[in-house]
């Protein structure tokens, strides 16, 4: 038990799927898990564990944004042992080719800006995912004809910011694919424990054309990345 989470040792897999939305854990570890158990339920921060085909996973949701996020990871990294972590995230695209509802993998993040999504300065800057991880992830979603891009996303601190979508302006001039609340945060946390990390994130929004998806089609939405990091996650 942690101050955050009452699972004991032993109740999580070596390897920890990680959506935000307690919800989205809920819905992943109920349609795809064979033999679900409910771990954590301490502030409705749902955690689970299952079998996938055959193989022990986790789903922890972490809440929102890089506060809530590291005190998730930090615990199941350090108390718990957790070898593997692979956020299941959702993400706004900064550029109209990337497609709502496709997929994009998280290959580098940045800060939004000098001070944004930066964890504080308590971590190394230069964190990335796994290449294994990356490489897996890359051929499984072409395998199974996942609609997906990789490459740089960048992670921010504050959702409604007031600059508005000007404020994405340097990231999409240095290319930037999506921004989300706390990829920055993972790769930076797993590589100071020494465990690996990947992110892949859902377009729920488009922040060029204004597109958006609606929450009561989110769970539908998340099908091709649970499969995707199931399957990557039973493989690592
Ligand atoms: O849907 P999740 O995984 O929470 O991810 C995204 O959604 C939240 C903002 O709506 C932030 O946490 C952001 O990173
Ligand atoms: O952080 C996020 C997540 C989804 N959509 C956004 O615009 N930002």
């Amino acid at each position: 038990m942690t101050p955050h989470n009452e699972a004991g040792r032993g109740d999580y897999a070596a390897t920890v799927l990680l959506p935000g939305d307690p919800q989205r854990a809920e819905w992943m570890a109920e349609t795809f898990l064979e033999a679900p158990r409910c771990v954590n339920r301490r502030r409705q921060a749902l955690g689970f564990t299952g079998l996938f085909r055959g193989k022990p996973v986790s789903i922890q949701s972490t809440g929102i944004g890089v506060s809530s996020f590291l005190i998730y990871a930090h615990e199941l990294l350090d108390f718990h042992g957790v070898r593997t972590l692979i956020r299941t995230g959702t993400c706004g695209a900064l550029t109209a080719a990337v497609k709502l509802r496709s997929l994009v993998i998280s290959q580098a993040v940045r800060g939004e800006s000098a001070e944004s999504g930066q964890v504080f300065g308590l971590y190394g800057a230069d964190a990335g995912p796994d290449p294994e991880l990356v490489s897996q992830a890359l051929a499984r979603a072409a395998e199974i004809g996942i609609e997906h891009q990789a490459g740089l996303t960048i992670c921010s601190d504050i959702f409604y910011h007031p600059k508005g979508r000007d404020r994405f302006a340097e990231a999409q001039a240095q290319g930037a694919l999506a921004v989300d609340m706390e990829t920055s945060a993972l790769y930076r946390i797993a590589a100071h424990f020494g465990a690996r990390a990947l992110s892949m994130l859902t377009v729920v929004d488009n922040v060029v054309t204004g597109e958006q998806t609606d929450y009561s089609e989110r769970q539908a939405l998340f099908t091709d990345m649970a499969r995707l990091a199931l399957d990557v996650a039973i493989e690592s």
